[in-house]
């Protein structure tokens, strides 16, 4: 059966709605036959990457950057994951096929680094961004959690084929 791995760090309020958000639209009634693997951050590991299909990927902006947590995730997982690096450490594209990913940030000021920390190394793991990536700032509202809701359905959806 197909696989989605969602891999999320959600202590907050916020992220915690978008993630609950997410979930709920990736196990919509119009999705059948996905499996739906929800893993914390510091909880998912490599074996996880390697069995799905597709990737949701949810984090607040910290310092302008993913949280620790998520980055502790691709630290964990990215070369076993069929990352690559470069002779000078950086991450160099990776060789594998391109599997879907999407991705949902909150932030209350600005995201832009941490939506950019997040897409230059899951590039490099050959990932592919299915959906435009969520970015909410602020308190989550109804449009938020719909958008929410579309990402993990689109996603699901993708995964299903
Ligand atoms: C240490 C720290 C750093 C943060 N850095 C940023 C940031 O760079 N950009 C931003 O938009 N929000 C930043 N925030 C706000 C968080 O993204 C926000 O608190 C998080 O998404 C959870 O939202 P919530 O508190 O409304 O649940 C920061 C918060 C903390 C505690």
């Amino acid at each position: 059966m197909p696989r989605l791995l969602v891999v999320h760090h959600s202590l907050t309020p916020s992220v915690t709605a978008l993630t609950e958000a997410v979930l709920a639209g990736a196990s919509d009634d119009a999705i059948e036959g996905v499996e739906l693997v929800v893993r914390a951050a510091l909880e998912a590991d490599a074996d996880d990457v390697l069995a799905a299909d597709g990737y949701l990927l949810g984090t607040p902006a910290n310092f302008g950057y993913m949280s620790g947590a998520l980055k502790h995730f691709f630290d964990s997982i990215f070369l076993q994951a069929g990352g690559s690096l470069a002779d000078d450490g950086s991450a160099a594209s990776a060789d594998g096929g391109p599997k879907p990913y999407g991705l949902y940030v909150h932030g209350r000021y600005d995201t832009t680094g941490a939506v950019r920390s997040v897409q230059s190394i899951v590039g490099a793991l050959g990932w592919r961004q299915a959906a435009p990536v969520l970015e909410v700032l602020g308190d989550v509202g109804e449009a938020d959690r719909e958008s929410a809701y579309d990402l993990g359905g689109t996603l699901a959806a993708l995964v299903m084929g």
